[in-house]
Formats: structure tokens, C-alpha cells, sequence
């Protein structure tokens, strides 16, 4: 079975499940969105159902709401949570100072004021995420629908006076149609290649009137949990500076072979 995974899925299992193994019974946790939040999801079901884990869950979508529901984990609104302990969440980019590009999966609105509502955000992520200046991946900006070419045009000029290297921005799509978020809004991903400033980008694009929110997560993120291929994790915490390094690569393969199902 694990052959069937790559070590980029390798990656993302071992960290979501060291990630998942933080999470204590009587936490409020927000839930992210994606593939590694989706083993991170698992691995909580699974302490649900073996342990006995008692938690409330924020999701941070319809696919990771349903997702839990399947799993037996217990699914509460953000208001009925009212702050959250801790959000778990995957990451498109992230860099040295654990600022990040989210919205790959085009749940970046959600998952920005979830993980905002919550003492901790942790990051769980591939080696292969982290980057020493934000902007490869196509940074994600969610629209409202009315007048969205006009508020295109609207970024575009913004981008102009920004220390970026490209200004283009294309809708995103989902086969012919454009995509919808869960919100009823469209995105638009922009490829700027290098984000000079990303603290200042994420100010000046949600002054920009249409759009809603942007990917670009600064000083969120507490933690990140990087798996690599080989089963070895890495924590490092933004807030005291410490490294952990578990280089297990035994442990890595017994995890892996738990996928066996
Ligand atoms: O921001 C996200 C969804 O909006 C995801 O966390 C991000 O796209 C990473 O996804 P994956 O874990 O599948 O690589």
C-alpha cells in the first residue's frame, strides 16, 4: 500500500498525523481544507472512534464538514464554538516567518477567520511548501461575482504601485463554468511570481471594493509541521524559535503501513 502513495502524500500523512496526536480531548479545534487536512481529519476520526477523544470541530468547509460528519467527529458552528484552542490547516507557500499563501482549494475565507479565532493556528505542510519568498503559487483572491471584471482591473491598478514581478489575474474555473466557493463568490489567482511585500499586498488588495478576502495569511500561523517523504517531521514554532526534528524514518514506515486499509 504504500508504494501507491508519492513522497509528497508520504509528506503530507506524516505531518497531518503528528499535527492530529497534539489535539487533547476537550479542545475546540477549527479543521482546515485540502488533502493533508483531509489525513489530519482522518486521524482525528480514528482517535474519536479508538480513544474516546471528546472534541468540537470548526470545519472550514463543506467537503471537510462532511468529511468529520462521516468520520464521527462532532461539528459545531463557529458561533456555537464562540474561540477555538487550536486550527490544524494545510498551506500552499509558506515562509521563514511562517506567513502563508492558502487558498490552493479555495477555502482561504473560512479558513482566515477560523484559524483567527483560535489561540493556535498549525500548519501542516510537505517540505516542498516552503519557500524563501512567497508569491510562486498563484496567490488566490475571492471576489463577489457582481462587477468582478471591474474589480480585476481594480487589482490590476493596485498591483501596479506594488512590489510584485507579474500582475496577472485569472478567474478560476471549475470546467466550463467559473468556480463558486462555499461563500457564492468567485476567485481570482493571481501569478505575481514573487510577493516583495506581503504584508502590504494583503492590506491593499481587501481595500480593493469586490473582493472579500485574500490568501495571504500574515502573522497567523504559530507552527509548522513539516513532513518529509522519508517520514521524518520537523516542527518549528514562530513564537519561541524552537526546532524540533523527529527523524524517525522507522516510525515514518510504520505509519505508513497503518494506510493499509
Ligand atoms: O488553502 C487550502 C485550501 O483553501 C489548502 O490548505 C492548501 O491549498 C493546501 O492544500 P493541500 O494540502 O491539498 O496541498
Amino acid at each position: 500500500m504504500t508504494g501507491d502513495l508519492s513522497p509528497i502524500d508520504k509528506a503530507k500523512f506524516v505531518a497531518a498525523r503528528r499535527a492530529a496526536d497534539i489535539v487533547q480531548d476537550g479542545m475546540r479545534v477549527g479543521l482546515g481544507t485540502g488533502s493533508t487536512a483531509a489525513w489530519m481529519v482522518r486521524r482525528l476520526g480514528d482517535r474519536v472512534q479508538q480513544e474516546g477523544l471528546r472534541i468540537k470541530a470548526v470545519p472550514t468547509s463543506t467537503r471537510t464538514a462532511q468529511l468529520a460528519r462521516e468520520l464521527g467527529i462532532e461539528v459545531v458552528s463557529l458561533d456555537q464554538a464562540g474561540w477555538l484552542d487550536l486550527t490544524i490547516d494545510g498551506a500552499d507557500e509558506f515562509d521563514g516567518d511562517l506567513n502563508l499563501i492558502k487558498g490552493g482549494g479555495g477555502a482561504h475565507l473560512q479558513e482566515k477567520i477560523v484559524a483567527t479565532a483560535s489561540d493556535q493556528m498549525i500548519v501542516i505542510a510537505d517540505a516542498g511548501k516552503e519557500v524563501e519568498t512567497l508569491g510562486a503559487f498563484p496567490l488566490p483572491v475571492e471576489v463577489i461575482p457582481f462587477g468582478w471584471q471591474t474589480t480585476r482591473t481594480l487589482i490590476q491598478e493596485a498591483l501596479d504601485t506594488m512590489d510584485v514581478l507579474g500582475t496577472s489575474a485569472a478567474l478560476r474555473m471549475n470546467g466550463e463554468a467559473p468556480f463558486v466557493t462555499d461563500e457564492g463568490n468567485h476567485i481570482l489567482d493571481l501569478h505575481l511570481q514573487r510577493i516583495g511585500n506581503a504584508r502590504q499586498l494583503a492590506l491593499v488588495l481587501n481595500q480593493v471594493p469586490g473582493v472579500v478576502e485574500n490568501g495571504l495569511f500574515i502573522d497567523i500561523c504559530d507552527k509548522v509541521v513539516i513532513g518529509h517523504g522519508d517520514g521524518r517531521v520537523e516542527l518549528r514554532d514562530i513564537n519561541d524559535g524552537t526546532i524540533e526534528l523527529d527523524q524517525s524514518v522507522e516510525a515514518g514506515e510504520n505509519l505508513f503501513s497503518d494506510l493499509a486499509d
